[in-house]
Protein backbone atom coordinates (compact mmCIF):
# COMPACT_ATOMS: atom_id res chain seq x y z
CA UNK A 1 0.00 0.00 0.00
CA UNK A 2 2.59 2.11 1.02
CA UNK A 3 4.81 1.60 -2.07
CA UNK A 4 1.89 2.35 -4.37
CA UNK A 5 1.35 5.51 -2.60
CA UNK A 6 4.69 6.91 -3.00
CA UNK A 7 4.83 5.96 -6.54
CA UNK A 8 1.43 7.67 -7.24
CA UNK A 9 3.23 11.12 -4.81
CA UNK A 10 5.97 10.85 -7.11
CA UNK A 11 3.96 11.02 -10.14
CA UNK A 12 2.25 14.09 -9.30
CA UNK A 13 5.38 15.85 -8.71
CA UNK A 14 7.08 15.12 -11.55
CA UNK A 15 3.66 15.85 -13.45
CA UNK A 16 3.54 19.34 -11.30
CA UNK A 17 6.98 19.76 -12.52
CA UNK A 18 6.40 19.16 -15.82
CA UNK A 19 2.86 21.81 -15.50
CA UNK A 20 5.24 24.11 -14.07
CA UNK A 21 8.29 24.05 -16.63
CA UNK A 22 5.30 24.51 -19.37
CA UNK A 23 4.10 27.43 -17.54
CA UNK A 24 7.66 28.78 -16.95
CA UNK A 25 8.35 28.20 -20.22
CA UNK A 26 4.44 29.58 -21.89
CA UNK A 27 5.37 32.63 -19.58
CA UNK A 28 8.63 33.80 -20.69
CA UNK A 29 7.95 32.76 -24.43
CA UNK A 30 5.13 35.40 -23.52
CA UNK A 31 7.05 37.86 -21.71
CA UNK A 32 9.53 37.97 -24.60
CA UNK A 33 7.65 36.80 -27.60
CA UNK A 34 4.56 39.13 -27.02
CA UNK A 35 6.13 42.74 -27.28
CA UNK A 36 7.27 41.85 -30.98
CA UNK A 37 3.51 41.69 -31.59
CA UNK A 38 2.32 44.31 -29.23
CA UNK A 39 2.16 47.87 -29.33
CA UNK A 40 5.08 49.23 -26.30
CA UNK A 41 3.40 51.85 -24.27
CA UNK A 42 6.24 54.97 -24.28
CA UNK A 43 6.23 57.45 -21.88
CA UNK A 44 8.56 60.49 -20.67
CA UNK A 45 9.55 61.36 -17.41
CA UNK A 46 6.62 63.15 -16.92
CA UNK A 47 4.53 60.52 -17.86
CA UNK A 48 3.23 61.85 -20.94
CA UNK A 49 2.59 58.66 -23.25
CA UNK A 50 2.49 58.17 -26.77
CA UNK A 51 -0.61 59.11 -28.92
CA UNK A 52 -3.25 56.52 -28.37
CA UNK A 53 -3.58 53.81 -31.40
CA UNK A 54 -4.12 50.31 -32.45
CA UNK A 55 -2.94 47.52 -30.17
CA UNK A 56 -1.08 45.44 -32.33
CA UNK A 57 2.51 46.17 -33.96
CA UNK A 58 2.20 45.37 -37.78
CA UNK A 59 5.25 44.05 -40.56
CA UNK A 60 3.94 46.54 -42.84
CA UNK A 61 0.43 48.16 -44.39
CA UNK A 62 -1.49 46.11 -47.31
CA UNK A 63 -1.69 48.00 -50.54
CA UNK A 64 -4.15 50.96 -50.42
CA UNK A 65 -2.76 51.92 -46.63
CA UNK A 66 -4.19 55.38 -46.68
CA UNK A 67 -7.19 53.29 -46.46
CA UNK A 68 -6.51 51.91 -43.17
CA UNK A 69 -4.75 55.12 -41.64
CA UNK A 70 -7.81 56.42 -42.16
CA UNK A 71 -10.38 54.10 -40.66
CA UNK A 72 -7.86 54.67 -37.71
CA UNK A 73 -8.09 58.57 -37.89
CA UNK A 74 -12.05 57.67 -37.17
CA UNK A 75 -11.17 55.78 -34.00
CA UNK A 76 -8.55 57.24 -32.77
CA UNK A 77 -8.68 60.98 -33.59
CA UNK A 78 -6.66 63.35 -35.16
CA UNK A 79 -3.28 62.65 -33.64
CA UNK A 80 -2.01 59.03 -33.47
CA UNK A 81 0.41 56.27 -33.78
CA UNK A 82 1.09 52.71 -34.26
CA UNK A 83 4.35 50.26 -34.62
CA UNK A 84 5.56 48.46 -37.97
CA UNK A 85 7.99 46.26 -36.48
CA UNK A 86 9.90 48.70 -34.06
CA UNK A 87 9.12 51.67 -35.85
CA UNK A 88 7.11 53.85 -34.64
CA UNK A 89 4.65 56.26 -36.44
CA UNK A 90 2.64 58.94 -35.86
CA UNK A 91 0.00 60.08 -38.07
CA UNK A 92 -1.19 63.91 -38.21
CA UNK A 93 -4.48 63.99 -39.59
CA UNK A 94 -5.70 67.71 -38.52
CA UNK A 95 -4.60 70.83 -40.08
CA UNK A 96 -3.98 73.05 -37.17
CA UNK A 97 -2.06 70.04 -35.61
CA UNK A 98 0.07 69.65 -39.01
CA UNK A 99 0.98 73.59 -38.70
CA UNK A 100 2.06 73.15 -35.22
CA UNK A 101 4.32 70.37 -35.60
CA UNK A 102 5.68 70.58 -39.15
CA UNK A 103 5.84 74.29 -39.49
CA UNK A 104 6.32 76.16 -36.32
CA UNK A 105 8.25 73.10 -34.88
CA UNK A 106 10.13 72.30 -38.02
CA UNK A 107 13.42 72.35 -36.19
CA UNK A 108 12.25 69.32 -34.54
CA UNK A 109 10.33 67.78 -37.40
CA UNK A 110 12.18 67.76 -40.78
CA UNK A 111 14.57 64.82 -40.73
CA UNK A 112 13.99 61.56 -42.91
CA UNK A 113 13.91 57.95 -41.81
CA UNK A 114 16.40 56.28 -42.85
CA UNK A 115 14.68 52.92 -44.86
CA UNK A 116 16.24 50.25 -45.29
CA UNK A 117 15.27 50.45 -49.49
CA UNK A 118 14.68 53.63 -50.71
CA UNK A 119 17.07 55.95 -48.20
CA UNK A 120 20.41 53.17 -48.11
CA UNK A 121 20.21 50.81 -51.03
CA UNK A 122 18.44 53.11 -53.72
CA UNK A 123 19.00 56.55 -52.61
CA UNK A 124 21.99 56.39 -50.17
CA UNK A 125 20.85 58.93 -48.14
CA UNK A 126 20.91 61.19 -50.64
CA UNK A 127 18.84 62.85 -53.66
CA UNK A 128 17.58 65.99 -50.89
CA UNK A 129 14.27 63.91 -50.45
CA UNK A 130 16.48 61.32 -48.54
CA UNK A 131 19.40 63.36 -46.77
CA UNK A 132 18.88 63.49 -42.58
CA UNK A 133 17.87 67.37 -41.58
CA UNK A 134 21.19 68.86 -41.21
CA UNK A 135 23.64 71.73 -42.98
CA UNK A 136 23.97 68.89 -46.16
CA UNK A 137 20.72 68.66 -46.64
CA UNK A 138 20.30 72.91 -46.04
CA UNK A 139 23.36 72.93 -48.95
CA UNK A 140 21.19 70.66 -51.18
CA UNK A 141 17.87 72.21 -51.24
CA UNK A 142 19.96 75.64 -51.57
CA UNK A 143 21.47 74.26 -54.74
CA UNK A 144 18.09 72.68 -56.27
CA UNK A 145 16.44 76.04 -55.27
CA UNK A 146 18.09 77.89 -57.43
CA UNK A 147 16.40 76.13 -60.17
CA UNK A 148 13.00 76.39 -58.77
CA UNK A 149 12.25 79.60 -57.90
CA UNK A 150 9.41 81.48 -59.33
CA UNK A 151 11.76 83.78 -61.50
CA UNK A 152 13.42 80.54 -62.49
CA UNK A 153 10.23 78.80 -63.62
CA UNK A 154 9.73 81.95 -65.61
CA UNK A 155 12.60 82.34 -67.10
CA UNK A 156 11.68 78.20 -68.56
CA UNK A 157 8.69 79.68 -70.53
CA UNK A 158 9.09 79.09 -73.58
CA UNK A 159 10.41 75.52 -72.93
CA UNK A 160 7.40 74.42 -70.81
CA UNK A 161 4.84 75.65 -73.26
CA UNK A 162 6.66 74.33 -76.56
CA UNK A 163 6.89 70.75 -74.57
CA UNK A 164 3.14 71.09 -73.62
CA UNK A 165 2.47 72.32 -77.60
CA UNK A 166 4.24 69.15 -78.33
CA UNK A 167 2.42 66.86 -75.85
CA UNK A 168 -1.06 68.30 -77.70
CA UNK A 169 -0.05 67.61 -80.78
CA UNK A 170 1.38 64.21 -80.34
CA UNK A 171 -1.63 63.17 -78.58
CA UNK A 172 -3.65 64.30 -81.28
CA UNK A 173 -1.54 63.05 -84.13
CA UNK A 174 -1.04 59.12 -82.13
CA UNK A 175 -5.13 59.19 -81.66
CA UNK A 176 -5.47 59.74 -85.72
CA UNK A 177 -6.79 63.48 -84.90
CA UNK A 178 -8.95 62.94 -82.19
CA UNK A 179 -10.69 59.60 -84.54
CA UNK A 180 -9.27 56.73 -82.55
CA UNK A 181 -9.17 56.18 -78.65
CA UNK A 182 -5.46 56.55 -76.84
CA UNK A 183 -3.81 56.02 -73.63
CA UNK A 184 -2.46 59.25 -72.20
CA UNK A 185 0.35 57.92 -70.46
CA UNK A 186 3.25 58.01 -72.63
CA UNK A 187 2.61 61.10 -73.55
CA UNK A 188 2.18 62.54 -70.51
CA UNK A 189 5.06 61.29 -69.07
CA UNK A 190 7.36 62.52 -72.38
CA UNK A 191 5.95 66.42 -71.25
CA UNK A 192 7.39 66.10 -68.06
CA UNK A 193 10.22 63.63 -68.59
CA UNK A 194 11.25 66.84 -71.16
CA UNK A 195 10.51 69.56 -68.69
CA UNK A 196 13.02 67.98 -66.03
CA UNK A 197 15.34 67.16 -68.57
CA UNK A 198 15.79 70.55 -69.62
CA UNK A 199 16.24 71.68 -66.08
CA UNK A 200 18.19 69.21 -65.03
CA UNK A 201 20.67 68.44 -67.83
CA UNK A 202 20.04 70.97 -70.62
CA UNK A 203 18.67 68.63 -72.88
CA UNK A 204 14.80 66.71 -73.95
CA UNK A 205 14.27 63.14 -75.69
CA UNK A 206 13.42 64.10 -79.87
CA UNK A 207 10.97 62.02 -80.64
CA UNK A 208 8.32 59.89 -78.78
CA UNK A 209 9.93 56.88 -79.24
CA UNK A 210 13.48 57.80 -78.45
CA UNK A 211 14.20 54.48 -75.99
CA UNK A 212 15.21 57.12 -72.86
CA UNK A 213 11.56 57.79 -72.58
CA UNK A 214 10.33 54.29 -71.37
CA UNK A 215 13.62 53.64 -69.45
CA UNK A 216 13.28 56.61 -67.26
CA UNK A 217 9.50 56.20 -66.97
CA UNK A 218 10.22 52.56 -65.65
CA UNK A 219 12.94 53.60 -63.52
CA UNK A 220 10.65 56.04 -62.11
CA UNK A 221 7.71 53.10 -61.69
CA UNK A 222 9.83 51.10 -60.34
CA UNK A 223 11.05 53.78 -57.70
CA UNK A 224 7.41 54.18 -56.88
CA UNK A 225 6.82 50.99 -56.83
CA UNK A 226 9.60 49.80 -54.27
CA UNK A 227 9.68 53.23 -51.89
CA UNK A 228 6.59 52.76 -50.57
CA UNK A 229 7.09 54.61 -46.57
CA UNK A 230 4.71 51.61 -44.94
CA UNK A 231 4.77 48.73 -47.51
CA UNK A 232 8.15 47.01 -47.63
CA UNK A 233 8.50 43.99 -44.83
CA UNK A 234 12.46 44.15 -45.25
CA UNK A 235 11.94 48.03 -44.12
CA UNK A 236 10.52 46.92 -40.81
CA UNK A 237 12.13 43.25 -39.97
CA UNK A 238 15.82 44.38 -39.24
CA UNK A 239 17.01 40.07 -39.87
CA UNK A 240 15.26 40.29 -43.80
CA UNK A 241 18.27 43.16 -43.99
CA UNK A 242 21.00 40.42 -43.25
CA UNK A 243 19.83 38.32 -46.32
CA UNK A 244 19.38 38.46 -50.45
CA UNK A 245 15.44 39.24 -50.59
CA UNK A 246 14.03 39.64 -54.04
CA UNK A 247 13.26 43.76 -52.73
CA UNK A 248 17.15 44.04 -52.24
CA UNK A 249 18.26 42.70 -55.32
CA UNK A 250 15.68 45.03 -56.64
CA UNK A 251 16.65 48.58 -55.15
CA UNK A 252 20.22 47.94 -55.74
CA UNK A 253 19.68 47.54 -59.44
CA UNK A 254 17.64 50.23 -59.55
CA UNK A 255 20.60 52.78 -57.55
CA UNK A 256 23.09 50.85 -60.47
CA UNK A 257 20.47 51.97 -63.42
CA UNK A 258 20.05 56.07 -61.37
CA UNK A 259 24.16 55.97 -61.74
CA UNK A 260 24.43 54.89 -65.19
CA UNK A 261 21.72 57.07 -66.82
CA UNK A 262 21.88 60.19 -64.60
CA UNK A 263 25.79 60.34 -63.72
CA UNK A 264 25.83 59.41 -67.54
CA UNK A 265 23.78 62.62 -68.28
CA UNK A 266 26.06 64.77 -66.04
CA UNK A 267 28.86 63.27 -68.10
CA UNK A 268 27.35 64.35 -71.20
CA UNK A 269 27.18 67.57 -69.53
CA UNK A 270 30.61 68.21 -68.65
CA UNK A 271 31.67 67.14 -71.75
CA UNK A 272 29.80 69.85 -73.87
CA UNK A 273 31.10 72.43 -71.28
CA UNK A 274 35.11 70.93 -71.88
CA UNK A 275 34.74 71.43 -75.35
CA UNK A 276 33.24 75.30 -75.48
CA UNK A 277 29.50 74.94 -75.74
CA UNK A 278 27.88 77.55 -73.56
CA UNK A 279 25.52 75.24 -71.69
CA UNK A 280 22.49 76.94 -70.50
CA UNK A 281 21.75 76.89 -66.86
CA UNK A 282 20.94 73.37 -65.32
CA UNK A 283 21.23 71.11 -62.20
CA UNK A 284 24.07 70.00 -63.50
CA UNK A 285 25.85 72.51 -64.31
CA UNK A 286 25.52 74.12 -61.30
CA UNK A 287 26.53 70.89 -59.71
CA UNK A 288 29.58 70.12 -62.05
CA UNK A 289 30.58 74.14 -61.30
CA UNK A 290 30.36 74.18 -57.43
CA UNK A 291 31.82 70.19 -57.37
CA UNK A 292 34.57 71.15 -55.28
CA UNK A 293 33.33 74.05 -53.15
CA UNK A 294 30.35 72.14 -51.85
CA UNK A 295 32.86 68.90 -51.92
CA UNK A 296 29.68 66.42 -53.64
CA UNK A 297 31.30 63.47 -54.31
CA UNK A 298 30.36 61.25 -57.68
CA UNK A 299 27.46 59.66 -55.62
CA UNK A 300 26.36 63.22 -54.48
CA UNK A 301 26.21 64.44 -58.01
CA UNK A 302 24.51 61.92 -59.19
CA UNK A 303 21.80 61.78 -57.22
CA UNK A 304 21.05 65.14 -56.57
CA UNK A 305 20.99 65.25 -60.95
CA UNK A 306 18.31 63.04 -60.45
CA UNK A 307 15.98 64.71 -57.38
CA UNK A 308 14.26 66.39 -60.22
CA UNK A 309 13.50 63.58 -62.49
CA UNK A 310 12.47 61.12 -59.36
CA UNK A 311 10.18 63.74 -57.81
CA UNK A 312 8.87 65.83 -60.44
CA UNK A 313 8.00 63.12 -63.71
CA UNK A 314 5.52 61.31 -62.47
CA UNK A 315 3.74 63.34 -59.86
CA UNK A 316 2.66 65.72 -62.62
CA UNK A 317 2.16 63.44 -65.15
CA UNK A 318 0.45 61.42 -62.72
CA UNK A 319 -1.63 64.35 -61.70
CA UNK A 320 -2.26 65.19 -65.96
CA UNK A 321 -3.47 61.53 -66.14
CA UNK A 322 -5.64 61.22 -62.74
CA UNK A 323 -7.19 64.32 -64.75
CA UNK A 324 -8.26 62.39 -68.15
CA UNK A 325 -8.84 59.58 -66.21
CA UNK A 326 -11.66 61.64 -64.51
CA UNK A 327 -12.66 64.59 -66.19
CA UNK A 328 -14.79 62.00 -68.62
CA UNK A 329 -17.35 61.46 -65.56
CA UNK A 330 -17.98 64.84 -65.64
CA UNK A 331 -19.60 66.38 -69.25
CA UNK A 332 -21.03 69.44 -66.91
CA UNK A 333 -17.79 70.58 -65.61
CA UNK A 334 -16.23 70.34 -69.06
CA UNK A 335 -18.47 72.59 -70.87
CA UNK A 336 -18.25 75.28 -67.65
CA UNK A 337 -14.39 74.82 -68.56
CA UNK A 338 -15.12 75.17 -72.68
CA UNK A 339 -17.64 78.35 -71.72
CA UNK A 340 -14.84 79.86 -69.77
CA UNK A 341 -11.71 79.24 -72.28
CA UNK A 342 -14.47 80.32 -75.12
CA UNK A 343 -15.21 84.12 -73.19
CA UNK A 344 -11.62 84.22 -72.32
CA UNK A 345 -9.01 83.32 -74.69
CA UNK A 346 -11.07 82.41 -77.71
CA UNK A 347 -10.56 79.50 -80.12
CA UNK A 348 -8.01 81.31 -82.14
CA UNK A 349 -5.09 80.78 -79.72
CA UNK A 350 -4.21 78.10 -77.04
CA UNK A 351 -4.20 79.74 -73.54
CA UNK A 352 -0.72 80.91 -72.13
CA UNK A 353 0.70 81.24 -69.03
CA UNK A 354 -0.36 84.73 -68.47
CA UNK A 355 -4.01 83.49 -68.64
CA UNK A 356 -3.66 81.60 -65.77
CA UNK A 357 -5.19 84.27 -63.24
CA UNK A 358 -8.16 84.79 -66.02
CA UNK A 359 -9.29 81.19 -65.88
CA UNK A 360 -10.41 80.71 -62.23
CA UNK A 361 -12.47 77.77 -63.21
CA UNK A 362 -9.87 76.05 -64.99
CA UNK A 363 -7.64 76.40 -61.94
CA UNK A 364 -10.28 75.21 -59.72
CA UNK A 365 -10.45 71.90 -61.51
CA UNK A 366 -6.75 71.53 -61.17
CA UNK A 367 -6.68 72.51 -57.17
CA UNK A 368 -9.51 69.73 -56.93
CA UNK A 369 -7.65 66.97 -59.31
CA UNK A 370 -4.95 67.91 -56.54
CA UNK A 371 -7.07 67.24 -53.53
CA UNK A 372 -8.70 64.30 -54.46
CA UNK A 373 -6.07 62.39 -55.98
CA UNK A 374 -2.42 63.37 -54.44
CA UNK A 375 -0.21 61.37 -55.70
CA UNK A 376 1.49 61.01 -52.09
CA UNK A 377 -1.41 60.21 -49.87
CA UNK A 378 1.04 59.91 -47.06
CA UNK A 379 3.50 62.83 -48.42
CA UNK A 380 6.79 61.74 -47.60
CA UNK A 381 6.95 60.62 -43.88
CA UNK A 382 8.97 62.88 -41.95
CA UNK A 383 10.90 62.44 -38.91
CA UNK A 384 12.22 63.46 -35.15
CA UNK A 385 15.45 64.68 -34.20
CA UNK A 386 14.02 65.52 -30.77
CA UNK A 387 11.34 64.04 -28.32
CA UNK A 388 8.29 66.33 -28.23
CA UNK A 389 5.30 66.91 -26.02
CA UNK A 390 2.26 68.25 -28.04
CA UNK A 391 -0.95 68.02 -25.85
CA UNK A 392 0.29 66.01 -23.21
CA UNK A 393 0.96 63.21 -25.70
CA UNK A 394 4.74 61.91 -25.72
CA UNK A 395 6.51 61.78 -29.54
CA UNK A 396 10.09 60.45 -29.02
CA UNK A 397 12.77 61.16 -30.88
CA UNK A 398 13.19 58.87 -33.79
CA UNK A 399 9.14 58.91 -34.62
CA UNK A 400 8.31 59.00 -38.02
CA UNK A 401 5.67 61.04 -38.66
CA UNK A 402 3.36 60.59 -41.47
CA UNK A 403 0.89 63.33 -42.87
CA UNK A 404 -2.53 61.78 -43.71
CA UNK A 405 -3.33 63.57 -46.91
CA UNK A 406 -6.04 61.38 -47.70
CA UNK A 407 -7.72 62.29 -44.23
CA UNK A 408 -7.09 65.56 -44.37
CA UNK A 409 -8.58 66.24 -48.74
CA UNK A 410 -11.61 64.27 -46.82
CA UNK A 411 -12.34 66.59 -43.62
CA UNK A 412 -16.19 67.47 -43.78
CA UNK A 413 -15.39 70.57 -41.71
CA UNK A 414 -13.09 71.64 -43.95
CA UNK A 415 -14.56 70.17 -47.59
CA UNK A 416 -17.90 70.48 -47.86
CA UNK A 417 -19.71 66.68 -49.51
CA UNK A 418 -15.55 66.28 -49.50
CA UNK A 419 -16.06 62.44 -51.42
CA UNK A 420 -17.66 64.75 -54.81
CA UNK A 421 -15.29 66.00 -57.31
CA UNK A 422 -16.23 69.74 -57.11
CA UNK A 423 -13.89 72.31 -58.18
CA UNK A 424 -16.22 75.17 -57.33
CA UNK A 425 -14.67 74.77 -54.04
CA UNK A 426 -12.19 76.39 -55.60
CA UNK A 427 -13.49 79.64 -56.84
CA UNK A 428 -12.89 82.89 -54.93
CA UNK A 429 -9.34 81.25 -54.03
CA UNK A 430 -7.12 83.01 -56.01
CA UNK A 431 -3.74 81.99 -54.71
CA UNK A 432 -1.51 79.38 -56.15
CA UNK A 433 -0.64 76.46 -53.82
CA UNK A 434 2.93 77.76 -52.99
CA UNK A 435 1.46 81.09 -52.09
CA UNK A 436 -1.96 78.65 -49.88
CA UNK A 437 0.88 77.07 -48.03
CA UNK A 438 1.62 79.77 -46.14
CA UNK A 439 -1.69 81.39 -44.91
CA UNK A 440 -2.16 81.76 -41.40
CA UNK A 441 -5.17 79.63 -40.89
CA UNK A 442 -3.72 76.83 -42.23
CA UNK A 443 -7.86 75.17 -42.54
CA UNK A 444 -7.50 77.67 -45.02
CA UNK A 445 -4.67 75.86 -47.18
CA UNK A 446 -6.14 74.36 -50.55
CA UNK A 447 -4.86 71.50 -50.17
CA UNK A 448 -1.67 68.96 -48.74
CA UNK A 449 -0.11 67.65 -51.44
CA UNK A 450 2.59 69.26 -51.90
CA UNK A 451 3.55 68.19 -47.76
CA UNK A 452 4.35 70.77 -45.54
CA UNK A 453 7.02 72.30 -43.18
CA UNK A 454 10.77 72.71 -44.37
CA UNK A 455 11.14 69.71 -46.58
CA UNK A 456 7.85 71.49 -48.33
CA UNK A 457 8.09 70.15 -52.11
CA UNK A 458 10.31 72.45 -53.59
CA UNK A 459 9.07 72.03 -57.27
CA UNK A 460 5.92 73.55 -56.53
CA UNK A 461 6.25 76.68 -58.72
CA UNK A 462 6.70 75.11 -61.34
CA UNK A 463 4.93 71.96 -61.05
CA UNK A 464 1.75 74.52 -60.77
CA UNK A 465 3.10 75.83 -64.44
CA UNK A 466 3.42 72.55 -66.02
CA UNK A 467 0.16 71.64 -64.79
CA UNK A 468 -1.86 74.70 -65.78
CA UNK A 469 -0.31 74.73 -69.55
CA UNK A 470 -1.41 70.97 -69.90
CA UNK A 471 -5.18 70.80 -68.40
CA UNK A 472 -5.78 74.44 -70.00
CA UNK A 473 -5.20 72.95 -73.57
CA UNK A 474 -6.48 69.64 -72.89
CA UNK A 475 -9.48 71.90 -72.01
CA UNK A 476 -9.21 74.05 -74.73
CA UNK A 477 -8.29 71.72 -77.82
CA UNK A 478 -11.06 68.48 -76.46
CA UNK A 479 -14.00 67.20 -75.41
CA UNK A 480 -12.59 64.28 -73.23
CA UNK A 481 -14.54 61.46 -73.67
CA UNK A 482 -14.30 57.78 -71.17
CA UNK A 483 -14.75 55.13 -73.62
CA UNK A 484 -18.49 53.35 -72.60
CA UNK A 485 -16.77 49.84 -72.85
CA UNK A 486 -13.24 50.78 -71.20
CA UNK A 487 -14.89 52.12 -67.80
CA UNK A 488 -12.07 53.77 -65.43
CA UNK A 489 -11.17 52.67 -62.11
CA UNK A 490 -10.49 55.93 -59.72
CA UNK A 491 -10.04 53.85 -56.94
CA UNK A 492 -7.46 51.75 -58.01
CA UNK A 493 -3.82 52.32 -59.06
CA UNK A 494 -0.52 51.98 -59.85
CA UNK A 495 2.92 52.35 -57.26
CA UNK A 496 3.16 52.20 -53.45
CA UNK A 497 4.75 56.21 -52.73
CA UNK A 498 3.95 57.77 -55.63
CA UNK A 499 0.44 56.42 -57.48
CA UNK A 500 -0.72 56.96 -61.32
CA UNK A 501 -4.10 55.30 -62.63
CA UNK A 502 -4.53 51.86 -63.45
CA UNK A 503 -3.89 52.25 -67.40
CA UNK A 504 -6.46 53.41 -69.34
CA UNK A 505 -7.94 54.96 -72.63
CA UNK A 506 -9.64 57.85 -73.15
CA UNK A 507 -11.13 59.49 -76.04
CA UNK A 508 -9.79 63.36 -77.29
CA UNK A 509 -12.46 64.60 -79.61
CA UNK A 510 -11.52 67.92 -81.17
CA UNK A 511 -13.52 70.37 -79.49
CA UNK A 512 -13.50 73.24 -82.17
CA UNK A 513 -12.36 73.45 -85.98
CA UNK A 514 -9.22 75.08 -85.03
CA UNK A 515 -8.24 72.58 -83.35
CA UNK A 516 -6.56 71.35 -86.44
CA UNK A 517 -4.57 74.13 -87.50
CA UNK A 518 -3.05 74.80 -83.99
CA UNK A 519 -1.77 71.41 -83.93
CA UNK A 520 -0.82 71.26 -87.37
CA UNK A 521 1.50 74.65 -87.24
CA UNK A 522 3.58 72.65 -84.01
CA UNK A 523 6.62 71.17 -85.72
CA UNK A 524 8.50 69.29 -83.79
CA UNK A 525 12.05 70.68 -84.39
CA UNK A 526 15.18 68.21 -83.11
CA UNK A 527 16.60 71.19 -80.91
CA UNK A 528 19.09 71.34 -78.18
CA UNK A 529 18.14 73.63 -75.24
CA UNK A 530 19.69 77.34 -75.50
C1 LIG B 1 2.14 67.52 -58.81
C2 LIG B 1 3.43 67.58 -58.62
C3 LIG B 1 4.16 67.31 -57.33
C4 LIG B 1 3.68 66.90 -56.12
C5 LIG B 1 2.24 66.62 -55.73
C6 LIG B 1 4.82 66.81 -55.22
C7 LIG B 1 4.73 66.44 -53.89
C8 LIG B 1 5.81 66.36 -53.04
C9 LIG B 1 5.72 65.96 -51.65
C10 LIG B 1 4.45 65.58 -50.93
C11 LIG B 1 6.98 66.01 -51.14
C12 LIG B 1 7.38 65.69 -49.71
C13 LIG B 1 7.18 66.94 -48.87
C14 LIG B 1 7.44 66.75 -47.40
O1 LIG B 1 8.35 66.02 -47.02
O2 LIG B 1 6.70 67.36 -46.61
C15 LIG B 1 7.87 66.42 -52.21
C16 LIG B 1 9.23 66.55 -52.05
C17 LIG B 1 10.07 66.85 -53.08
N1 LIG B 1 9.71 67.21 -54.37
FE1 LIG B 1 7.83 67.29 -55.11
N2 LIG B 1 5.95 67.16 -55.91
C18 LIG B 1 5.59 67.48 -57.19
C19 LIG B 1 6.44 67.93 -58.19
C20 LIG B 1 7.80 68.12 -58.05
C21 LIG B 1 8.66 68.68 -59.07
C22 LIG B 1 8.19 69.19 -60.43
C23 LIG B 1 9.94 68.63 -58.56
C24 LIG B 1 11.24 69.09 -59.19
C25 LIG B 1 11.36 70.06 -60.02
C26 LIG B 1 9.87 68.07 -57.22
C27 LIG B 1 10.94 67.84 -56.39
C28 LIG B 1 10.86 67.44 -55.08
C29 LIG B 1 12.03 67.23 -54.22
C30 LIG B 1 13.50 67.39 -54.61
C31 LIG B 1 11.52 66.86 -52.96
C32 LIG B 1 12.32 66.54 -51.71
C33 LIG B 1 12.33 67.74 -50.77
C34 LIG B 1 13.06 67.50 -49.44
O3 LIG B 1 13.10 66.39 -48.96
O4 LIG B 1 13.56 68.48 -48.88
N3 LIG B 1 8.55 67.78 -56.95
N4 LIG B 1 7.13 66.64 -53.36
Amino acid sequence: MSVVSNATLYLRIVNLDANLTFVLIAAATLYFVLPLFIRKNVADKDGNTIPPGPLMRLPYLPDYPERTLHGWAQKYGPLYSFYLGNQLYVVVSDANIARELLVNNGAIFSSRKQYFVKNQTILKGRAITASPYGETWRNHRKIAAQLLTPKAVAGYNDTLDYECRIMLRSLYKESQNGTAPISPAHYTGRYTLNNMLTLSFAMRTDSTSDPLIERILSMAMEFNDLTGPLSNLVDFVEPLQWIPTKTHARAAKLHSNFLEVYGGMVLSVKKRMEAGENVPHCLAKVLIEGQQQEKLDWEDVCMLSAAFALGGVHSTSGIIQWFLALIGKHPDIQARAHHELDLVVGRERWPDAEDEKSLPYVRAIIKEVLRVHAPFWNATPHSSTEDFVYNGMYIPKGAALILNCFTLHHNEQRYEDPHTFNPDRYLGDDLSSSESAHQANPMDRDHWSFGAGRRICPGINVAERILFLAISRLLWAFTIHELPTEPISLEEYEGTSGRTPKPFRVHLVPRHDRVDAAMEAEQEISRCVD
